[in-house]
């Protein structure tokens, strides 16, 4: 009796297609139980039925406890399961574009036994992963990626002569609007024998409803399913009409491509030179698996569309129309009602704020690359329509866009995630800074984000922005730092501006105890004691918090601190400068990586002679675990920024002078950062 035999004798029992008791417990563990995808391959179509039913409950249960991307995988159940039956993973390697989507390609290959385990540090990765399993080609989770990889795996093949293999990607609509995407797929049309399946799944939303002209076509072919048949129809219904016989059909013939050119994306493809198949329903795996078979067999390019619901099969993701579930946090699986209460986010905080600034200022345009929702946009995408631009999972082109809504007279204020920013490196860099564009750019999920592992920290935007030159930077460590910060971000109009700040609860209010300076060089003391001239500790963002707790530690131990925070921390202004050559040691503390960041500019900024320990981040790949831990773990809490601080302090006694005098210490002579 095979796997799945054995599997449906257990389904067929009443209690087991129940999501509750012991009827859930049977199902999951026979979930478990499927080791490769030669399970899926040698099942029947009514066992393949019950089996998508079974997996949905499956990611409903396990989703439920501790979050993840429900609605996406929800609906690649049947499309997952027709491409392990008709390609030989991992010999015929599948890519899912994103990556967010491949939980069910996780089960069918072996491991939904480790699904307790999702996202959580050394679990399951919530993204493909090379190292979890030979059938993760990539561990990608950045979007648009999975054409180019496929066209370089497709090229190799070919150069070594393997011909029998066929590589296949599956990429969303949304991640269809990326320009890396039209970029691969300029070049795969050209490998005529080169067989590459892309399998486009298009639910028509990326978080929300996708953008632009293609998703508008698209749209429009969702909205019409019977098309061919509206078009056979047309067709028979003329050539049979008195009056109306060939000549007239052929007229209308001519004009069939016109009206396909309106109602089909496939000309739209073809024309590139793909071969196209479809639309395809995506939920009828007999039908996907018919389609794949021909694409297969065509040996060459071929996309093959499926139509799919977001959240499909689960009533409460289908009910939220804002996002279809598309990430949610914790929740209950029988309501899908979040388990814990919302925290204000600063997120929120910026999305008020920001509608605030339009109400005033009819100049303040705002751009998404195709995630209003998680970077606070929505508000003002409400209220402010036709000054709102969600150009699509697009970041590179976000940013360029902004420039040119500045050249035209406006205040752009650009929304994302940290970590996307990172491929608009250039953009911001040439675009916005070298032509002088006062673009305000909002980063969320700045520093460590947890869950979402190595690819999602946002650890990098700071030594970005130091290179650029004359960019402004500032890391609100509160809500009314941000307030601040975002108005005198809209006032610059002659350079890119830059606000960063970490997922998660907008923390209690950090008040100054004195303000030094003013305008851009306004500096805020945090904590002071009485005799300056021991240690500073230059708080950058929410980590000023830290910092002062560090500071209270060390006057418990006879260490004179002050902090502070510079609010805007790039440029590195003169009056820091100034007012650290007053300290014997200077501690800066940043949620970013180390290595070019805002402490390596400061230490750059201060004569050579300076101490100067830069805490921050390691230049790494940081595993997926909660924000707590992994700030504790590198060594960015109170306590061990104290423990830090203290130790340099005590092998570093002397002045800057004393040191330069007996000549032993250099700035390279640091001593080791912590978390290494
Ligand atoms: C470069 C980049 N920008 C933004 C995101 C955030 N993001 C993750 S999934 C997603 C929507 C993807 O839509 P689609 O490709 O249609 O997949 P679906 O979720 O609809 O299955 C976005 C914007 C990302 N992962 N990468
Ligand atoms: C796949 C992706 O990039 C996003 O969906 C991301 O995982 C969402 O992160 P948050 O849950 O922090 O919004
Ligand atoms: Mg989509």
């Amino acid at each position: 009796m095979s796997l799945l035999t054995k599997r449906r004798a257990v389904l067929s029992h009443p209690q087991a297609t129940s999501p509750a008791g012991n009827g859930r417990e049977r199902w999951v563990s026979q979930i478990d139980r499927i080791t490769s995808p030669a399970a899926v391959r040698a099942a029947s179509p009514e066992q393949l039925t019950e089996l998508a039913a079974d997996i949905r409950r499956f990611l409903v249960d396990k989703v439920s406890k501790r979050g993840g991307h429900l609605g996406p995988n929800l609906g690649v159940v049947e499309l997952t399961l027709a491409l392990h039956r008709v390609f030989d993973s991992p010999a015929d390697p599948i890519l899912f574009d994103t990556g967010h989507q491949s939980y069910v390609h996780k089960i069918v290959t072996g491991r939904a036994g480790d699904f307790d385990q999702l996202r959580v540090r050394s679990g399951l990765s919530g993204y493909p992963d090379r190292a979890e399993s030979e059938h993760d080609w990539v561990g990608n989770s950045h979007a648009s990626t999975s054409l180019s990889y496929a066209d370089g795996m497709a090229k190799a093949f070919d150069v070594r002569g393997e011909k029998n293999r066929t590589v296949v990607a599956v990429i969303g609509d949304g991640a269809m609007t990326g320009g890396m995407a039209w970029e691969a797929l300029n070049n795969i049309a050209a490998g005529k024998d080169r067989p590459l399946v892309i399998v486009f799944n298009d639910n028509g939303r990326s978080y929300a409803p996708t953008t632009g002209g293609m998703a508008e076509r698209l749209a429009a072919l969702r909205l019409k399913p019977g098309y061919e048949q509206m078009l056979g129809a047309v067709k028979g219904g003329l050539l049979r009409a008195p009056g109306i016989g060939r000549p007239m059909f052929g007229v209308l013939h001519a004009m069939k491509s016109a009206i396909k050119d309106f109602f089909l994306p496939q000309t739209l493809f073809q024309d590139l030179g793909l071969k196209y198949l479809g639309p395809v329903d995506g939920h009828d795996i007999g039908a996907v698996e018919r389609a794949l078979q021909r694409a297969k067999g065509f040996r060459g390019p071929v996309l093959v569309h499926c139509i799919t619901n977001k959240g499909q099969g689960y009533p409460p993701a289908l009910a939220d129309e804002a996002e279809m579930m598309h990430s949610p946090a914790a929740f209950d699986p029988d309501t899908g009602k979040p388990l814990a209460a919302g925290v204000r986010t600063f997120g929120q905080v910026f999305g008020e704020e920001l509608v605030r600034h339009a109400a005033i200022r009819d100049d303040v345009v705002a751009i998404t690359a195709a995630m209003s929702g998680p970077t606070g946009l929505g508000p003002f995408a409400e209220h402010y329509p036709d000054r709102f631009y969600d150009v699509g999972i697009a970041e590179q082109h976000a940013l360029t866009s902004a420039a040119g809504l500045s050249f035209g007279g406006l205040h752009p204020v650009v929304a994302l995630y940290s970590t996307f920013l990172n491929r608009a490196f250039d953009q911001l860099l040439m675009d916005c800074a070298l032509h002088g564009r006062g673009v305000t750019v909002v980063l969320d999920r700045a520093g460590i984000t947890g869950e979402d592992g190595p690819s999602h920290h946002g650890m990098w935007d700071m030594t970005i922005a130091a290179t650029v030159p004359a960019l402004r930077l500032a890391a609100p460590r509160d809500g009314a730092t941000l307030r601040a910060e975002l108005a005198e971000a809209l006032d610059v109009d002659d350079r890119p501006t830059l606000l960063r700040y970490p997922k998660g609860a907008v923390p209690q209010e950090l008040p100054a105890v004195r303000r030094i300076g003013s305008g851009d060089a306004a500096i805020d003391v945090l904590y002071e004691r009485e005799a300056p001239g021991g240690v500073l500790l230059i708080g950058v963002g929410v980590l000023a918090a830290a910092a002062v707790e560090a500071a209270e530690r060390l006057a418990d131990h006879g260490i004179d601190a002050t902090v502070v925070d510079p609010r805007w921390v790039l440029p590195v202004s003169p009056e820091l400068v100034e007012l650290a050559s007053e300290y014997r040691h200077v501690v800066t503390v940043e949620d970013g990586g180390r290595s070019g960041g805002v402490g390596a500019a400061i230490r750059d900024a201060l004569p050579t002679d300076a101490d100067v320990l830069v805490l921050g981040l390691p230049q790494d790949f940081l595993e997926a675990a909660s924000r707590s831990d992994l700030l504790a773990e590198k060594g960015l809490t109170g306590q061990a920024i104290a423990r830090t601080v203290a130790g340099h302090v005590s092998g570093a006694a002397r002045t800057p002078g004393e040191r330069r005098r007996s000549g032993d210490e250099s700035r390279s002579a640091r001593p080791e950062h912590p978390g290494r």
